[in-house]
């Protein structure tokens, strides 16, 4: 039997409300997300990846439409529940490495933080090891490339054991040395086992998507399976 899905949108849209009035970041978006795998959001720039993306981690509600996670309707959640779920379940990386990491803290201590928002505990060095970090415990933030900053910020979604993992653009402030780290964290992270979701316009790391969902105009374009070759 097919596995169920993670994620379930259907017919979603959100809006914006600015001073010039209601700009609608996605809209009329239906989508079953696999709960294994690669599942880029592709498309040109404003077409609604990134909206649909922080749709995804609970970080905007749909005004229409309904999304279920895991089969639970989140719009029916109360705010507590909706954040204990992203904090339990949903790690999410932004495009800046700095933003996903605590500069005042050393690379372990980042990790064991990250656990602890999620209410659990890690092994940093297991972590750092599965990510070709070993070592740097006990190094600032800043003696890190920005690869391997990316790096340790999927490392921090591993110490939160998350179920799925959410990243916006996460190469496109990195040199292609430092992106390849990232996708090669994208792959492993697939072979752990989580449901990886990435926005991107990357065309390498739209490669390695199992699934590709192509969006134009707050729209979906259309959706693609694809056989990834290990
Ligand atoms: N905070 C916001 N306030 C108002 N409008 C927004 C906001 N965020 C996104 N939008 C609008 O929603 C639409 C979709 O934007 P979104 O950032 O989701 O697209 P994107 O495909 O991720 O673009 P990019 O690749 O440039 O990040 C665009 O018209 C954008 O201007």
């Amino acid at each position: 039997m097919p596995e169920k899905p993670i994620f379930r949108l259907d017919g979603i849209g959100v809006d914006y409300q600015t001073p010039a009035g209601t700009v609608t970041g996605v809209d009329g978006v239906t989508i079953d997300i696999p709960a294994r795998g690669i599942t880029v959001l592709a498309g040109p720039s404003g077409s609604g990846k990134s909206t649909l993306l922080r749709t995804l981690g609970l970080f905007e509600q749909p005004v229409r439409g309904t999304i279920s996670f895991q089969g639970t309707e989140t719009g029916k959640l109360r705010h507590r529940e909706r954040r204990a779920l992203r904090r339990t379940h949903l790690g999410l990386v932004f495009q800046n490495p700095t933003d996903n990491l605590l500069a005042y803290l050393s690379v372990a201590d980042n990790l064991r933080a990250a656990a602890e928002s999620a209410g659990t505990e890690c092994l940093p060095d297991d972590i750092l090891d599965q990510l070709g970090l070993g070592g740097t415990g006990g190094w600032r933030i800043s003696a890190l490339s920005g690869g391997q900053q990316q790096r340790l910020a999927f490392g921090c979604t591993l110490a939160r054991r998350s179920t799925v993992v959410l990243a916006d653009e996460p190469t496109s402030q990195l040199d292609e040395g430092s992106a390849d780290l990232v996708l090669d964290t994208l792959k492993y992270l697939a072979d752990q086992d989580f449901a990886v979701i990435v926005a991107s316009h990357d065309d390498r790391l739209i490669e390695l998507g199992s699934r590709v969902a192509r969006m134009h105009k707050g729209r979906l374009e259309s959706t693609e399976e694809r056989e990834v070759v290990p």
